[in-house]
């Protein structure tokens, strides 16, 4: 691509570059390759000015940064705002990708990848097909793409949007990724607000600046888009108040009031009722939980302004076949069975107990959860004690070390706990801590499991432990199926 066309693109001035191509784009200097434009970029760990000697010693065409000029040898652009501009530049240079598809994107503090997972399965059952973007894994072409972030860097996200062939894209979008600015170039048919709750405050300070950064996802709705918001909680309300402002959009609320566009009641263990333009009807609950009827309902009127009919999702969820960690249950052969979960925040936690208490009823309920170390801290008590109060027994482990010692995250929850004045079983080793609980609940209880679902330890455990041959021979003795 010439690099003339992008600049003009991006606003930028140039002169004497006009036989200069530029064969990719990155932010980061070690991928740079020959003829590559690198974007320095001021971030939380680095500052990607640093490396723009390395940058153009890998071959770099053209470099643009935030300072006004470099001590660098090359050909170097200023720009006040460099993470804007690179996802700009990657949308250009792939040739703006999300014209070619519906696009969709899902933001809120949880649900995310439930309600993705059931948009693509409604649009995918009835012929529509449907890349994701989400946390567990990206889906290109009905391949799996492996995914690092929830959102991806834009380079990766507008590479990925080129090579789909899907007619539709849904997309979950991170609070994180907004503030990055990852989604910039892309514009959106669709966008989706589920809920806003307490996360991720050591990130943006506080709750307001947390939903000013997730309310500007709306900001990159087309015009006449549809935004679709969950009408539950002071938040979503101030959102369809702001929006409202806006007269080019369709704005659709669903949530449990008479005055949502689409409305709930009668949550039950199979099916929820769900009235939508008069009509009432009974809609499968694929996944339990009173949330997740919130989340069915929120892919349910995306599909609909897709031009799916209520009846034709309905019929797609009798076929739902779930979601990795979402609620995923397993029957031990002793009748215990073990729900594996996502939960990771105090709403999440509360809403995935609450299902989890009502499947449970007198049966011993066991709670098996843990932190991540240097993240939102202020969550931690809130969490444990909603576990208190919904379980019978707390194990207390530890989620992802995430760079922090193992001695100082069990500190750290020794103190989250002593808050609560309670006392609970901590047991560091996450492995360990399931085999406790499995080999303490009695047959026939519910032993629950949150916070990883189905990923995979960052850091090392010890599986099998050597230490206590006795849990694997238990482990091994009880045989699960899944559900
Ligand atoms: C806090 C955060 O979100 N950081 C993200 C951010 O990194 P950053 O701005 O801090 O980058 P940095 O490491 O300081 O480096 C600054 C610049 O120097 C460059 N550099 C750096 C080193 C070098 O040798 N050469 C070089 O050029 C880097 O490429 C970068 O452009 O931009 C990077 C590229 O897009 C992301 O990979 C990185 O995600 C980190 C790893 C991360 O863990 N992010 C999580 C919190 C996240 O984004 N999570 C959300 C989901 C949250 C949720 O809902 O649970 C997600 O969307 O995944
Ligand atoms: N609508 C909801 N309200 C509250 N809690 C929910 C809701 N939906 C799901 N949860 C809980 O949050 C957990 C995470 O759900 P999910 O993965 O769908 O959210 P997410 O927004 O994608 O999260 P993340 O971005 O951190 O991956 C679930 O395992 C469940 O316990």
């Amino acid at each position: 691509m010439k690099l003339k066309a992008l600049l003009a693109h991006l606003h930028i001035k140039s002169e004497n570059i006009e036989n200069l191509n530029i064969t990719g784009i990155t932010s980061h200097s070690k991928q740079v390759k020959p003829g590559y434009l690198f974007f320095a970029i001021s971030g939380v760990q680095a500052d990607g000015h640093q490396y723009i000697q390395e940058a153009y010693e890998n071959g770099a065409a053209a470099v643009i940064g935030e300072y006004p000029e470099t001590r660098s040898k090359g050909i170097y652009f200023y720009s006040k705002d460099t993470k804007k501009l690179l996802s700009r530049a990657a949308s250009f240079f792939y040739g703006q990708p999300y014209r070619k598809h519906k696009m969709t994107g899902i933001t809120g503090t949880n649900g995310k990848t439930t309600t993705s997972f059931i948009l693509k399965h409604i649009l995918e059952s009835q012929g529509v097909s449907s890349s994701l973007f989400g946390t567990v894994h990206h889906y290109i072409n009905s391949e799996i793409v492996k995914s690092s972030h929830t959102t991806p860097d834009p380079v990766t996200l507008q590479k990925l949007l080129h090579e789909s062939q899907d007619e539709t894209v849904v997309m979950e979008v991170s609070s994180h990724g907004i503030e990055q600015k990852r989604i910039e170039g892309i514009i959106y048919d669709q966008a989706i607000f589920l809920n806003l709750t307490h996360d991720h405050l050591d990130y943006h300070g506080t709750m307001e600046s947390y939903f000013q950064c997730k309310a500007q996802l709306f900001n990159y709705l087309k015009s006449e888009g549809t935004a679709i918001i969950c009408s539950e909680g002071n938040y979503g309300k101030r959102l369809v108040d702001e929006l409202s402002l806006r007269k080019d959009l369709q704005i659709w609320t669903y949530g449990r009031k008479e005055t949502d566009q689409f409305y709930i009641e009668n949550v039950g263990k199979n099916s929820f009722d769900l009235v939508y333009d008069s009509k009432q009807v009974i809609v499968p609950l694929p996944l339990p939980g009173e949330y997740n009827a919130l989340n069915t309902t929120a892919a349910i009127a995306a599909a609909y302004d897709y031009g799916i009919s209520i009846q034709k999702s309905i019929s797609s969820l009798a076929n739902f076949p779930g979601i990795p960690g979402r609620f995923e249950e397993l029957m031990l052969n002793n009748g215990t069975l073990v729900i594996i979960d996502y939960a990771h925040t105090p709403d999440g936690v509360h809403q995935v107990l609450e299902a989890a208490r009502k499947k449970a009823g007198n049966r011993a309920l066991y709670h098996v959860f843990g932190f991540r170390g240097n993240r939102d801290v202020s969550k931690r008590t809130e969490m444990i004690q909603l576990s208190l109060e919904y379980s019978n027994h707390t194990v207390l482990t530890v989620d992802d070390l995430n760079g922090i010692p193992q001695h100082q995250l069990i500190e750290e929850t020794k103190i989250s706990l002593a808050d609560c004045n309670h006392s609970a079983a901590i047991i560091p080793d996450r492995t360990e801590a399931i085999f406790y609980a499995l080999k303490e609940a009695p047959a026939e209880s519910v032993v629950i499991i949150t916070g990883k679902g189905p990923e995979n330890y960052k850091e090392s455990y010890r599986y099998p432990t050597k230490t206590d041959i006795s849990t694997v021979e238990y482990y091994k003795s009880v045989s699960h199926k899944a559900l």
